[in-house]
């Protein structure tokens, strides 16, 4: 028998995650989006409203969910107010050591890779060829974007976002939510809410 999953969030990492589950024989029942009249993308078909409106009409029980939605702040705030049990989507083609853990609602696109004692928290993305090494603590709602390499022993706290082809070397430690630009090269501990971009990488800004 398939599994079943409903889907939050319609648009382009909704399609990305969809055809993953389809692919490990998942049937999605459900495609939440809090703007369904907006979405252009494949997954548009069957497209209904979100919980945002309102949040006691939402059918919170039911099949897992995946919330599809690529800005980790959103992720997050959707997480805080949905009441649901979570899946995971993890494409056939990563590899991903038993040793390490993977928490609910993560999702693990083509090519990537999890080396051993790695954990990886809740509503993460390891994106496509990603490279995350052995012994990395990956916090929730962090995104480790296409091709981006973590050493040996990094730590990325929760709600980070690592760019596309960014690289990270052994030991060090990103803070919570902050932002490491596309083809960043990271040598020292980033503190949190920063934004690093550069080689070597340097704080551009701070948020707030
Ligand atoms: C499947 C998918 O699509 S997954 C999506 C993955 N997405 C990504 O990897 C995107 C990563 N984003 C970036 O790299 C962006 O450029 C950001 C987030 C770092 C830009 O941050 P912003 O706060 O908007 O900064 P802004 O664009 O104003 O640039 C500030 C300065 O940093 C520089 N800068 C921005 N990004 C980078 C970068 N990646 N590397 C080097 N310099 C950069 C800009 O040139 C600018 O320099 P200047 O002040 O000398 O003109």
């Amino acid at each position: 028998m398939k599994n079943k999953v409903r889907i939050y969030g319609a648009g382009g990492h909704s399609q990305v995650i969809k055809e993953v589950l389809e692919n490990n024989n998942c049937i999605v029942t459900d495609t939440f989006d809090d703007k369904p009249e907006s979405v252009h993308h494949a997954s548009k078909n069957n497209v209904v409203g979100g919980a945002r409106k309102d949040l006691n009409a939402f059918p919170h029980e039911g099949d897992p969910v995946i919330i599809a939605v690529g800005i980790n702040a959103e992720r997050a705030e959707i997480a805080g107010f949905l009441n649901c049990t979570y899946e995971k989507a993890i494409h056939q083609s990563a590899i991903i050591s038993s040793t390490s853990t993977i928490g609910e609602g993560t999702v693990v696109f083509a090519g990537a890779i999890i080396q051993p004692n790695t954990s990886i928290g809740k509503h993460v993305i390891i994106n496509t060829g990603a490279s995350v090494d052995h012994d990395n603590i990956i916090g929730d709602y962090a995104h480790i974007s296409p091709k981006a390499a973590l050493c040996g022993h990094v730590e990325v706290g929760e709600g980070s976002h690592v760019g596309v082809g960014a690289v990270v070397i052994p030991k060090v430690k990103i803070g919570k939510w902050c932002t490491i630009g596309a083809g960043t090269i990271v040598l020292k501990d980033v503190p949190d809410y920063s934004t690093v971009v550069g080689n070597p990488g340097k704080v551009i800004k701070t948020k707030k």
